[in-house]
């Protein structure tokens, strides 16, 4: 696009929604609205003109983070002076948004499809709020494709809204960017169609407004960015001219209309305004040419073996090749007066450069990890050298940036995401020295004072991890320790640490939200110059978190009483059958190829913080090609898993009668004739007129039901885990424990299928593919302990003597219950039709004195499990 068109742009900023931006998922998620905030604020400072803001997640109360997502960005001055899109398919979630809104909101949308009634309803709400509204072209018999059928329906809806006095321009049309080039004839037309309803709404309508989203124009051409990003510029060059006002689409990511190969931006005007009858074959070719290959770098992959030592070292270290790096070198080593210069020299120069292209967002955690395994082998090589020659010379010894003593907290048993960041600390020149999983805090705290280290990093992934952290916090200020302590892992956040665990320390508390973060806090800590005012901005940070949280206005709680007469009327005349097969099955060694069909990748890449999802990452523009090399090597050592059998994927599953009493479910094990008690706990945040509040109990008949317990693991990693470590390569290592856990809820996943299509047998003749699975499309639910609907951890110890999970499928729990091996999955199976996710968020004492109770347990020990649900 040129300058000119640039500046009548409306860029619309589309990071704030959780169905596009897996960070602001997480954040949300984790219910960190401080720095989902600074999401904002970041766009507002790239230049997004308006905000779009969506919340539909399933296993979020959207309406809630809708408002409170929306109140917090309306007292940021510098974010509020962009207006807001509420951006919902449900109109309580923009309703909810509606009332919450300081400035002039947009709403994201309504239309005609469910006809004129229902569309008025809407619009003259948005008008009682002052809202502009995205009308989308869609009427009752779908969404507009023709020029025509996208005028007329534009044209309709903009004589029903200004005829009842909606401000015309308050109206934004969207007529529905389609895919062009497609190879589909009827197609091709859809540029067209688009730029000409375009001018012919904005001439019918006056004052109305047009948007559309981009991205779906070059559909047809994922992968290939150079492509995409000439389509998406030509498109707005005659769009913009033709009325087009406002846009969904990355405008970082648009090309200057002059500077596109002319080649190249000639056969995309041709498919947009469909000049020729061959122009999607033309491009369709041309595209090839700015596919894959970059002859440089090829030209350069056979040469770079004859460079210099140095050199090749530095480009086995960014490139992370390790075939060559010990006889490399060997090389080096001869060629220096001391071994150590090759570490200072070369394979620091090196290990620099990955440091930079990661700190500045053109290299991504697996590629760093590789490098580091290059760099390892390569200092596994020089130590011997160096250490015969200590004896003689008494050089320094390698003078590392700092040192840190890392350690999952006692009770956890997760460790990737630590291994993660410790790799990434090592690589960019500190001493880690990682305590491992489960660590007490005296272990950890010696561990500190005896390496003399610079500081702590402690990590922790099931929410009891918390309360251990906070321990170690209290027990790090009663030993009068002053070193950083550095929090992070999947439970952890910024309001944690802000609210619990910083109060608890006399020295800096930092919270790390990923790997990539470590180096850069870690080298503000260490810095003489940066140290005081990062601690202290940092503490204010803190400070300010609490602050907002204690002038926060909690949710209204019903009393429990309320809540239980508000609960969730399942039908009762369409209860499950009893299970074809009751009672216990053992699954001693469950094919691992199978289960390799039921993988879901998407969180493999999650977890080495590569954010999409599968199979599109792959394709993505900035980190598909490390997703793909790391697919790749993924494929190829699951292949090896299989075929050469290393681990053993061991599981359990029953099914028992069982009867609800009010919150509980009381479970008849037939056979010992005994009756074993499951307490659940209900919702007690007040809801919306219709919404109940649920309690899992209330998926369970009063009358006599039956209910499900599973549990599986992936046994047998640890030995091939000792070997990848001896070999130095951590990259491997981080690999075998991803793919481990992915194919433990692969075997949840095919279980759960089994049962129900077989051993309780409610779903026969279900047929659903894996996309299907992953979506939960089936019917039933397989809740969690420790997960929203039941967050009480300690419930697996009951399901665990239910199904003898230790004698049946070897999985032990610890004393905080996660569960070992790692690599292991256990829940509930409700089967009613209408048993569904939900969060049971925040509960009263009324209904932490009735659980202890029902629980038959200590006040202080139930108050422990339920703190995050309490606060
Ligand atoms: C953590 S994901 C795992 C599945 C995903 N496809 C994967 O491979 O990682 C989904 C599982 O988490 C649990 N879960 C999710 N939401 C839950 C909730 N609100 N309450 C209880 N359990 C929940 C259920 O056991 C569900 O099957």
């Amino acid at each position: 696009m040129s300058e000119q068109n640039t500046a009548r742009f409306v860029n619309i900023g589309e990071r704030t929604n959780v169905t596009g931006s897996a960070r602001f998922k997480k954040l949300i998620m984790a219910d960190d609205y401080a720095t989902a905030v600074e999401v904002a604020r970041e766009q507002v400072e790239n230049g997004a003109q308006v905000v779009d803001v969506n919340m539909d997640e399933g296993l979020l109360d959207s309406e809630h983070a809708m408002t409170t997502f929306l109140k917090l960005i309306s007292a940021e001055p510098d974010i509020a002076r962009v207006p807001v899109m509420i951006d919902s398919s449900k109109w309580t979630v923009i309703e909810a948004g509606l009332k919450c809104v300081s400035g002039k909101p947009i709403v994201n949308s309504i239309s005609m499809k469910e006809g004129e009634e229902a569309f008025l309803a809407q619009a003259r709400k948005c008008m009682e709020y002052g809202a502009a509204a995205v009308v989308m072209a869609f009427d009752e018999t779908g969404q507009a494709d023709t020029r025509d059928r996208k005028v007329e329906i534009c044209s309709r809806a903009y004589d029903l809204l200004t005829g009842m006095g909606f401000p015309p321009e308050d109206i934004i049309f969207d007529p529905n960017i389609f895919a062009v080039a497609t190879g589909i004839e009827e197609h091709d037309r859809y540029g067209l169609d688009f730029l000409e309803a375009v001018a012919e709404i904005k001439r019918r309508c006056p004052h109305a407004k047009t948007s559309g989203g981009l991205s779906n124009l070059s559909f047809s051409f994922r992968g290939n960015e150079t492509v995409r990003r000439a389509m998406h510029s030509v498109f707005l060059f005659h769009a913009i001219p033709a009325g087009l006002d406002m846009a969904i689409v990355n405008a970082g990511q648009l090309d200057v209309y002059d500077q596109i190969d002319p080649k190249l931006r000639e056969a995309c005007e041709d498919v947009i305004l469909m000049r020729r009858p061959d122009s999607t074959q033309r491009l369709i070719d041309l595209a090839e040419s700015y596919k894959g290959h970059d002859p440089r770098a090829e030209k350069e992959a056979a040469e770079w073996r004859g460079w210099p030592v140095a050199k090749r070292l530095e480009h086995a270290l960014v490139k992370g090749i390790d075939a060559d790096v010990v006889a490399d070198t060997e090389e080096a080593r001869q060629e220096f007066a001391r071994p150590i210069e090759v570490i200072e020299g070369p394979l620091m120069d090196g290990m620099n450069v990955v440091g930079d292209l990661f700190g500045s967002g053109k290299m991504f955690l697996p590629q760093v990890v590789k490098s580091a395994r290059v760099m390892k082998k390569a200092v596994a090589h020089l130590i011997p050298f160096i250490e015969a020659e200590k004896d003689k010379l008494a050089p320094e010894d390698r003078k590392a940036k700092g040192k840190i003593v890392m350690a999952t907290v006692k009770g956890d048993v997760h460790d990737i995401g630590k291994n993660i960041v410790g790799v990434v600390l090592q690589c960019n020149g500190y001493d880690v020295v990682d305590l491992g999983v489960m660590a007490p805090w005296s272990t950890i705290l010696q561990t500190a004072q005896d390496e003399k280290a610079d500081m702590i990093g402690l990590s922790g992934l099931i929410t009891p991890s918390l309360d251990e952290m906070v321990t170690v916090a209290e027990e790090m200020t009663r030993a009068g320790m002053t070193m950083p302590l550095l929090i992070g892992g999947a439970t952890t956040s910024k309001v944690h640490t802000a609210l619990r665990i910083d109060p608890a320390y006399d020295g800096p508390v930092i919270y790390v939200l990923d790997a990539s973060r470590a180096v850069g806090v870690a080298s503000r800590l260490l810095s003489d110059t940066q140290c005081d005012e990062f601690v202290a901005t940092t503490a204010a940070d803190y400070e300010h978190v609490r602050e907002v949280r204690a002038g926060k206005t909690q949710s209204a709680l019903l009393s429990l009483a309320d809540a239980r007469a508000n609960g969730f009327d399942a039908d009762m005349s369409d209860k499950p059958a009893p299970p074809a097969k009751p009672g216990v099955h053992v699954f001693d060694d469950w094919s691992l190829a199978e289960l390799t069909d039921y993988i879901d990748w998407t969180p493999f890449f999650r977890a080495w913080e590569l954010h999409g999802n599968y199979p599109a990452i792959l394709e993505d523009p900035v980190v598909g090609e490390t997703a793909r090399s790391l697919f790749a090597d993924a494929q190829d050592m699951l292949g090896k898993i299989v075929a050469e059998k290393w681990l053993t994927a061991k599981g359990v599953c029953g099914f028992w009668p069982c009867a609800r009493d009010d919150d509980d479910v009381t479970i008849h094990r037939v056979n010992r004739e005994e009756h074993v008690r499951l307490p659940f706990l209900r919702q007690q945040v007040k809801k919306s007129r219709e919404r109940a509040n649920f309690c899992l109990a209330d998926f369970i008949d009063r009358d006599g039901d039956w209910i499900g317990g599973f549990a599986v693991g992936i046994h047998g990693i640890e030995p091939h885990s000792a070997r990848f470590l001896a070999d130095k390569d951590d990259y491997s290592d981080i690999l075998l424990k991803a793919l481990s856990d992915r194919l433990a809820e692969a075997f949840a996943e095919t279980l759960h299928r089994h049962v129900r299509t077989d051993l309780w047998g409610y779903a026969p003749g279900e047929q659903l593919d894996n996309t299907a699975l992953i979506k939960e499309k089936y019917r039933g639910i397989r809740p969690a302990p420790g997960y929203p609907a039941c967050p009480d951890h300690s419930l697996k110890p009951i399901l665990f003597d239910l199904l003898d999970v230790p004698g049946s499928a070897g999985i032990t729990l610890t004393e905080n219950f996660a569960m070992l091996p790692t690599s292991a999955v256990s829940g509930f199976y409700f089967a009613h039709p209408q048993a569904e996710y939900f969060g049971v968020a925040r509960i009263g004492r009324d209904q932490l004195a009735d659980y202890t109770e029902r629980r038959g347990a200590d006040l202080a020990v139930t108050e422990r499990w339920l703190r995050p649900n309490l606060d």
